[in-house]
């Protein structure tokens, strides 16, 4: 078999802690970035390619990667974003009838190094108890202190812009323009399942960029406001928070996912923080407080809102709570149609338990159109 004979490679945690792994093909080199890990067993090519994944290093923990190979269709964005990948058994053949390419080309025409053969279940209990940090992969395993200085010069992930690195440049459509319903969408790191989910329902959305004013959005005259999930930390976008702040007041309809929904936490006077590890898979239990039932949902975060602030908050009320940690999943304004989630309704990959939040979001959207 082909590469059998790989290179030794391993991971340099930012506290010093090595891991030792092989470099997956025959790709040398180095990748640095904040390590984090999904629990998804399937997924890895929506997950790689999901721009709020921009600048990590991700640690699969399903034993074996890339045995269903690759599709065309089943991408987030037009290329990976993740920095690099860490995994355990790393599946050179692939079975799946529908696949068009090897899990090992896909890595290999967007140039990602990734490294297998790693004990990944001994990376996360280490991850899980010391918290997430910054790391390097590397084929340059004798070159350990050199490795070392350069790490101490990446930027900690905490307090990091990310979004203008993944955001469109120009102003694009989606969807039929004869549509009935417009929608304006802030893409600080938008998923295409966000779009076909905001398409499907019959809304003809313009995407911008994410330091568009207010005033830019507004003068397509939507309907209703979107904004979406994405990297880094939330509290350096300023220009994101005060479009946000001028949505809400022109009293349309607005949704946030993830990233958009810590953005208008911090328009709403909430801070964000960033845990000590994220939530990052596709079985993450919410609890609906409104409805009283439970969702399995898709989860990728880093960061979190402050859950007192929100309680206490006059205009802002909880609607939903992760079930394991108790941190704030969803929340809504009072008095206005304004409302957001952590997770990740349009799933891609994960469960679809929460897709109805689309359907609130049009329900919202039709109603302030009726009047
Ligand atoms: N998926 C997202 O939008 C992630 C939001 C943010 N970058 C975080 O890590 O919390």
């Amino acid at each position: 078999m082909k590469y059998q004979t790989r290179k030794k490679a391993l991971i340099l945690l930012a506290d010093g802690t090595i891991f030792h792994g092989k470099s997956v093909g025959d790709k040398e080199g180095t990748a640095f970035g904040e390590v984090c890990f999904n629990t998804g067993t399937t997924g890895y090519q929506e997950i790689f390619t999901d721009p709020s994944y921009f600048g990590q290093l991700m640690v699969t923990t399903n034993a074996h990667i890339g045995n269903y190979g690759t599709a065309k269709e089943e991408v987030e964005s037009e290329s990976i974003k993740i920095a690099g990948l860490i995994c355990r058994n790393f599946s050179y053949e692939y079975s799946r009838a529908t696949a068009d390419k090897s899990l090992l080309e896909f890595l290999e025409a967007n140039d990602l190094l990734a490294i297998s053969d790693v004990d990944t279940r001994a990376l996360v209990s280490y991850i899980r108890d010391n918290g997430a940090m910054n790391a390097v992969i590397s084929t340059e395993v004798d070159n350990i202190s050199e490795l070392k200085k350069q790490l101490a010069e990446v930027p900690s992930m905490e307090g990091l812009e990310l979004a203008s690195k993944v955001s469109t440049k120009e102003v694009y459509t989606v969807g039929d323009e004869n549509a009935d319903l417009k929608i304006a969408a802030l893409d600080i790191g938008i998923k295409k399942n966000i779009l076909r989910n905001l398409v499907k329902r019959g809304a003809f959305v313009k995407v911008f960029p994410y330091d568009a004013s207010f005033a830019d959005m507004a003068a397509f005259d939507p309907d209703g406001y979107f904004i979406s999930n994405g990297p880094g930390d939330p509290e350096p976008l300023t220009a994101a928070i005060e479009t946000a702040k001028q949505m809400i007041a022109s009293g349309r309809p607005l949704f946030g996912i993830c990233l958009g929904h810590q953005i208008i936490a911090l328009a709403n006077g909430v801070s964000t923080y960033k845990m000590h590890n994220g939530h990052r898979g596709i079985n993450h239990p919410v609890l609906n407080l409104l409805s009283g039932k439970g969702e399995i949902t898709s989860q990728n975060h880093g960061f979190a809102i402050n859950r007192e602030e929100t309680e206490a908050h006059q205009d802002l009320e909880i609607t939903h709570v992760h079930l394991n940690d108790k941190t704030v999943a969803g929340m809504r304004m009072k008095d206005a149609p304004v409302f957001s989630v952590q997770y990740h309704p349009e799933a891609s990959p994960g469960p679809h338990d929460a897709e109805y939040l689309f359907d609130q979001f049009f329900d919202s959207i039709k109603k302030a159109v009726l009047i």
